[in-house]
């Protein structure tokens, strides 16, 4: 089981209500707090547990499009500690505040001229949030709301189920090798555990992008609906997840996932060593800085 490396920071409390008004509840004084509402909030990530149906919501709030940086790593992981050490708390939907994208994957700015010392502690970072997801007793649902590539991607495989909205211009996959760059072995053995073997050596090889409608019958995403029937769905799918007693559904989680968990965590810190490695090699950074280049172009 996960190793906390995180001590969890005191939280911001605030009522429910939309996110636009997250902001302004969180200054309220606390006694206006309904009861059977438990939320913290901190820079890039705003939770809210409804305590009376054991269901927290996870929004990801850092724009522009929630790239999973160092930081970002850290508070999703206290943020998931706190959740799971907390009682009221059974299950979990995580989607996204920033328009049009779910996450852009692991924060290239982390893996680009830092030292070996740097991309260490990132690494442990990332494994840290997929060890801490994976092996979660929550139930565990990705609201897609926008795009998903690849660390994006793996949050959303992480998960018991995915629920992605209909959208012509979103895209998901594991596309790290159109970066230059190789999934890791747990990226991909994530990815196989939802999509079957040939599926995921074609995808990962290709480094696909895929569409929704493709995503969905290659079963990378469980269900698509359009966006305004996401919330309301997410939250069908963990109710009917948690009728069942949490200990058979539990144990049956652990035992589905035991040995893709085992094997990552007996090679983890040969795994941070491959990666500081290959990252550290001056034909990637060349690859990784013309990959940047490449987004901001797209742009202008
Ligand atoms: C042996 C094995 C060892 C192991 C070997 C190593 C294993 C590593 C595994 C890696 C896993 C990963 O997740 S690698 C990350 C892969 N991710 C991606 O390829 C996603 C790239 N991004 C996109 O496609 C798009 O941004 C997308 C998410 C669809 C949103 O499109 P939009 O048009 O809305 O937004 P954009 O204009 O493109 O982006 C807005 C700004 O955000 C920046 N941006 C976008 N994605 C970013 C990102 N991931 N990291 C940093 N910055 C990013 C852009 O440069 C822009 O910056 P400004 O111009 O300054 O505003």
């Amino acid at each position: 089981m996960p190793v906390s490396l995180y001590a969890s920071p005191p939280g911001v409390l605030f009522p429910r209500g939309s996110p636009q008004e997250w902001g302004q509840a969180a200054r309220q004084p606390p006694g206006l707090l309904p009861a059977q509402c438990r939320a913290f909030s901190n820079n890039k990530i705003l939770v809210e547990l409804d305590t009376s149906s054991g269901v927290a919501t996870m929004k990801f709030k850092s724009p522009p499009v929630n790239s999973l940086s160092l930081d970002f790593l850290t508070e999703f992981c206290i943020s998931l500690e706190k959740l799971e050490n907390d009682r009221a708390c059974r299950g979990l939907i995580i989607t996204s505040a920033v328009p049009r994208v779910f996450s852009s994957g692991l924060d290239i700015n982390e893996m680009c001229g830092k030292s070996r010392e740097h991309y260490a502690e990132f690494w442990r970072a990332v494994q840290e949030m997929w060890i801490r997801l994976y092996s979660s007793n929550m139930v565990t649902v990705a609201a897609i709301n926008g795009s998903s590539p690849a660390g994006g991607c793996l949050i959303a495989l992480t998960c018991d189920y995915r629920i992605m909205v209909e959208n012509p211009k979103y895209i998901i996959g594991l596309n790290e090798a159109q970066l230059g760059i190789v999934a890791p072995f747990w990226f991909k053995d994530t990815f196989v555990k939802a999509v079957g073997h040939r599926v995921a050596e074609r995808s990962l090889q290709l480094g696909l992008l895929h569409s929704v409608p493709e995503a969905h019958r290659i079963g990378l995403v469980d269900e698509v609906v359009p966006e305004e029937k996401l919330q309301e769905k997410a939250a069908a799918v963990v109710a009917q997840w948690l009728a069942l007693p949490d200990h058979a559904r539990q144990l049956t989680k652990s035992m589905m996932r035991k040995a893709v968990l085992d094997h990552m965590l007996a090679h983890r810190e040969e795994d941070i060593q491959n990666f500081v490695n290959f990252i550290s090699k001056d034909s990637i950074q060349k690859s990784l800085s013309m990959y940047m280049e490449m987004l901001k172009k797209k742009k202008s």
